[in-house]
């Protein structure tokens, strides 16, 4: 799509591919390499399909922790500093190293430690390092998108964290937000709305979160890793800074995702809750790279980042305004061929996406006086050399024109023609006539520019709830499909208990009829107990009472079975009544989605009818506008020199963009135009919940106070200023 555009802002996505060493299965499979690398440390050759892919580095399976992250993130974490967003992901098959590359075995080892933890240094190096005019405010949030189908309760997880119902979007400094929602805005682009935002002052805090973030990950162990993420992991980072000068505002924000890795589940020997969550994962994944796919494909006209909330979220990392680098994570081995080279064609090709870069850059008033000073300097310098060189001119004997119409004429040149009065009047006239008209057509406009904005209002409104209306959909559906899965299993369970009860009848009936028939038998042939008389116990030689009834087992077996019976009986009532509450439930649940695609389909008629009335306003402000035109040019003909600005106007250019409008704010990318850092953001109508600390600025000046490790890091591009 983008590929081929001069944007001077365009960049491609940098992507990196990393081995690692074989592990044990591997090996023990047979220990055979599947590739070969390439001397330009650029590119890998897979021999089995004779294809080579050449990617930004590749590195070998020695490759360190620091190498990888000095090439593929630092450059991306110095952007952030400069106020551009960037994003840094790691993508490969499972137990290919992605956790290890993004976060390594542990963060606080200064050589293991990963491409997160590094940032960190890096992050705060980069504070201590600026203009002491500069304040920062750092934030940080973590989250992890889960299966949002399946329930949590069976899953392995690193600790014993509760979890209810289903889970997409959950927030891992407060597990409690496990349902969180995208929201898209012309500010703040695309971002989770509600998520908590922690401000953050030192490196500390920021491992402690890490740390918080870690402990509520959902991990469970499979053939092919102990500790395998069965979630993707996204830490945000945002850095605002104030210039204290001139009072601007630059907002940089990064996103560190450790995808959950693609998986075999031959291979894994993923069953019940871990299959589901493999199926997940290789859904979100494909949708991921059918991102990738449209964005590559110079015929596709659609991207369907709204196919899933991983592709969503990264919309912007993706083809919009970031600086993004790709980390590929490969297994050598033989074992691992296959799933090796598809994500060596996944990488090749991310490598052919272009993102449009720009600083998150917000002018205050202070600036654009400065910016005014400074142009109304520079316009008196050059007066002052225009009024030299006209000096120069006179000392040369050229006569010196007095503005800039007709009597710019050469030295030798006729005298220009005199001008009738007359003429000249009728021309005033006319002229006169055309500014009027303008200004009544300038009016009109404006007037059609208030109403398209409010058409744009009402459209955005409308886009807004009809997302809703589908998120509610969404909900409704799946709480549908849990009710019919819970009657599913309601009715296996009927059905074992009916089962089981025609068996016990069977029993009971057998019972009744060996009794029946003992009973006779024993009255056709032995005489009864009375006149026998006491029998005596072999064992104690005492009377007892069993011996006197020998069929008092039975009958107590009999009864025995007789309570069972009942209790079945009741049990079997009560399910069929939970049976029909259900169907009514499910009839309940069919009828409110019903209406809410009623409400929905009402929507989208609304929003058709509001883009189009809103593009017939666009073409009659085009017309006008051209209109306008036309009659500035003709007073231009007319030979008038003044009075005709509004008309020499560029016409306003009005793009609509996916589905909605794009000011000139957004177009030049700029943040949240209140400039107001917030603990938790959210959705237009959702209230800001407080921050988990209060804000905290850092001035670069106060690095005498902070810890002399940070000076052991690797050199900072300091900041544009
Ligand atoms: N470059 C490397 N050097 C040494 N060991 C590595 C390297 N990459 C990965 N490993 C080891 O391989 C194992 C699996 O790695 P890791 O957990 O990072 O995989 P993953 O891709 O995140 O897997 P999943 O998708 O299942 O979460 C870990 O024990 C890790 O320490």
């Amino acid at each position: 799509m983008a590929f081929d555009g001069q944007d001077p802002h365009e960049e491609s996505i940098k992507v990196c591919c990393r081995f690692r060493p074989q592990n044990q299965l591997e090996k023990d499979q047979s220990g055979k390499i599947c590739i070969t690398l390439g001397d330009d440390i650029t590119s890998v050759y897979v021999p089995n399909i004779d294809s080579s892919f050449v990617f930004d580095r590749v590195f070998g399976s020695e490759a360190s922790q620091k190498e990888v992250y000095d090439y593929a993130a630092k450059p991306i974490i110095n952007g952030v500093l400069r106020g551009f967003n960037g994003t840094v992901f790691a993508y490969g098959q499972t137990a290919s190293g992605k956790t290890h590359t993004m976060e390594g075995p542990d963060i606080e080892d200064e050589v293991q430690m990963g491409v997160i933890p590094r940032m960190v240094w890096s992050i705060f190096d980069g504070i201590d390092h600026a203009a002491d005019y500069i304040e920062f405010v750092v934030k940080v949030a973590i989250v992890e998108i889960y299966n949002e189908r399946a329930t949590r309760k069976h899953l392995r997880l690193s600790h014993p964290c509760v979890f209810s119902g289903t889970a997409g979007i959950r927030d891992l400094l407060d597990p409690k937000k496990d349902n969180l929602k995208i929201h898209e805005d012309k500010a703040r682009g695309v971002f989770i709305g509600g998520v908590t935002e922690t401000y953050v002052g030192s490196e500390q805090e920021i491992f402690d979160i890490m740390k918080t973030g870690k402990y509520n990950r959902a991990v469970a162990e499979t053939n092919l890793n102990e500790h395998s993420s069965r979630s993707h992991l996204i830490f945000m980072l945002t850095i605002e800074q104030k210039n204290l000068h001139d009072r601007s505002l630059k907002v940089g924000k990064l996103h560190l995702v450790d995808l959950a890795g693609s998986e075999k589940v031959g291979k894994t020997g993923a069953t019940g809750d871990r299959l589901d969550e493999a199926k997940n994962i290789n859904r979100s994944l494909s949708a991921l790279g059918n991102v990738i796919n449209a964005l590559t494909d110079r015929k596709s006209t659609h991207v369907p980042y709204r196919d899933s909330k991983l592709s969503r979220v990264l919309q912007e990392s993706l083809g919009g305004n970031a600086k993004t680098s790709l980390i590929i994570t490969c297994s050598p081995s033989y074992y691992n061929e296959q799933e090796t080279i598809s994500t060596l064609r996944f990488g090749q090709r991310a490598k052919m996406i272009k993102n449009v870069v720009k600083v998150n850059h917000e002018r205050s008033v202070e600036e654009l006086k400065m910016l005014l000073q400074r142009r109304d300097q520079a316009l008196g310098d050059l007066r002052g050399r225009v009024s030299l060189l006209e000096q120069l001119l006179r000392s040369n004997g050229i006569p010196v024109p007095e503005d800039e119409g007709p009597s710019l004429a050469l030295p030798g040149a006729a005298p220009p023609a005199p001008v009738d009065e007359a003429e000249k009047t009728e021309y005033e006239d006319q002229l006169q006539d055309v500014i009027d008209k303008l200004k009544e057509k300038s009016d009109q406009l404006a007037e059609a520019n208030k109403e398209k904005d409010e058409l744009a209002k009402q459209l955005h409104k409308a886009e807004g709830r009809a997302e809703v209306l589908e998120e509610e959909a969404v909900n409704a559906k799946q709480e549908f499909e849990r009710m019919e899965y819970d009657k599913t299993e309601q009715v296996s369970e009927l059905e074992k208990l009916r089962h089981e009860k025609t068996a016990l009848q069977q029993e009971l009936e057998d019972l009744s009829k060996t009794y029946q028939n003992m009973i006779q038998a024993s009255a056709a042939s032995t005489p009864t107990n009375r006149e026998k008389g006491p029998v005596v116990c072999s064992r104690c030689r005492a009377s007892c009472a069993e011996d006197r009834d020998p069929d008092r087992p039975l009958k107590k077996k009999v009864s025995q079975l007789d309570k069972n019976l009942e209790q079945l009986t009741v049990m079997y009532h009560k399910l069929v009544a939970q049976n029909s509450g259900l169907k009514v439930e499910v009839t309940e649940s069919d009828k409110k989605i019903q209406r809410k695609d009623q409400r929905i389909q009402q929507l989208e008629r609304n929003l058709r009818e509001a883009k189009q009335k809103y593009e017939k306003l666009l073409t009659q402000c085009a017309n006008l506008t051209a209109m306008i035109d036309v009659r500035g040019r003709k007073n231009c003909v007319c030979g008038a020199s003044g009075g005709n600005a509004q008309a020499r106007r560029a016409p306003t250019i009005v793009r609509p963009l996916r589905g909605g409008l794009v000011s000139a704010r957004s177009e030049t990318g700029l943040g949240d135009p209140s400039g107001t850092p917030k603990a938790t953001s959210g959705s237009p109508s959702e209230p800001a919940s407080s921050p988990t600390s209060s804000p905290l600025s850092l001035r670069g000046g106060t690095k005498t106070s902070r810890d002399n490790t940070r000076a052991k890091t690797a050199p900072y591009d300091p900041p544009l200023r």
